[in-house]
């Protein structure tokens, strides 16, 4: 069987497309009333994300109701953490929280390692294989993992952070403590991702959401790095690496090994392009509060992000996930955008 829509797996791979492809970041719940619906119905969103039919259903559900070209699993980038064995919480209205968390030699020690790791997330693979087949190769199916390094941030602060002060004080204090849990974190990534693509995933996309907090060079180090291992070891599907905030390294982020480099807002498109070259496909970035603004707002600004995209190599999204409280007819109209104009780009 073939994928009807193949157009975001074109565009990654640099291939020239009759349109731009579009989809979201975070689509997969928050939004949606039909999201909410299935969410009220279980008790709490560990218990969404562990039970892969209702995971296969709210993975569909912007597929059907926005009509983007992709659909991404429902699940997180914490399932890692806790199958390493660092059980989360998801606090209502807070967002995570994480009991224990890794402070010394002898916590990295007790952790699992990559294969018991990505034995614990059959539930992951499960809603994979069921979504695949329920999607019905309509589009392809994006699977994902956090970066070791803001998976690290969650591991040893805890939770959310302005600072995550912890998590830096261990960069510099005690380097090869912080290396020593990068290094298992990317192993049993790069396991977790394997067993997703053998579970039916067509594409990757690696969420580096708190790069933004770091040095340059100390991004380089602790970050970049382990980022680097994961992209060597894929070679199956296109990988996107999107680092939130990282514009002072998008130069090192052209040579790493893979077919999309995700923008945030703040870094200006046609700079962006200079600096990475035109061997990667972009991905973005309009702002996310743009879907506040009035229609005729939403369609300028589209139009303008395409125009500084240009037609080819270009995954149209927003430069981060989409707001809780957005409109999902504006998120349509930001969709059905896309789609109109860019075919006239050509
Ligand atoms: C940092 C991060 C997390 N999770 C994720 C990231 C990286 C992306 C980013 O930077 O936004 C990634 C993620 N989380 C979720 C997805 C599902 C697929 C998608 O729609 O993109 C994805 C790709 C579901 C979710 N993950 C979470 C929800 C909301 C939970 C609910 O329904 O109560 C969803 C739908 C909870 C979550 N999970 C996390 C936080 C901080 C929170 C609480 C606040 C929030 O909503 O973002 C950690």
């Amino acid at each position: 069987m073939q994928l009807k829509n193949d157009l975001i797996l074109r565009t990654a791979k640099g291939e020239k497309t009759e349109r731009t492809p579009v989809w979201l970041m975070r689509q997969a719940g928050r939004i949606l009333p039909e999201y909410r619906k299935v969410r009220e119905s279980v008790n709490g969103f560990k218990e969404l994300v562990t039970n892969p039919t209702l995971a296969a259903e709210v993975t569909i559900q912007p597929v059907d109701i926005l009509g983007v070209d992709a659909a991404i699993i429902f699940s997180d980038i914490l399932v890692i953490p806790e199958a390493m064995g660092l059980p989360y919480e998801m606090i209502e209205a807070k967002g995570p929280l994480f009991p224990k968390t890794i402070q010394s030699e002898s916590d990295i020690r007790q952790l699992r390692g990559k294969d018991a790791a990505a034995d614990e997330l059959q539930y992951v693979y499960e809603a994979i294989k069921i979504t695949k087949k329920e999607l019905d190769w309509r589009v392809p199916l994006i699977g994902f993992a956090g970066a070791p390094f803001t998976i690290m941030a969650y591991m040893v602060d805890g939770g959310g952070s302005k600072t995550f002060s912890k998590t830096k004080k261990m960069l510099y204090a005690e380097p090869a403590l912080a290396h020593a849990l990068l290094s298992k974190i990317t192993a049993a990534t790069i396991v977790y991702l394997k067993r997703q693509i053998a579970a039916g995933v067509d594409m990757l996309q690696i969420f580096d959401s708190w790069a933004g907090i770091l040095a340059p060079d100390v991004y380089n180090e602790f970050s970049l790095k382990y980022i680097s291992e994961i992209c060597n070891a894929i070679n199956e599907v296109p990988v996107t690496v999107f680092a939130k905030g990282a514009f002072f390294a998008r130069k090192e982020m052209a040579s790493l090994k893979c077919n999309t480099i995700g923008l945030d807002w703040n870094m200006d498109i046609k700079e962006s392009r200079t600096i990475i070259g035109d061997a990667k496909t972009l991905q973005g970035n309009l702002d996310p509060c743009v879907l506040y603004a009035s229609f005729d707002d939403i369609k300028k600004e589209t139009q303008k992000m395409l125009n500084a995209f240009g037609p080819y190599k270009h995954i149209a999204n927003l430069g981060h996930g989409v707001y809780p409280d957005t409109d999902p007819e504006k998120v349509k109209y930001f969709i059905e955008t896309i789609k109109e104009y860019s075919p006239k780009m050509r």
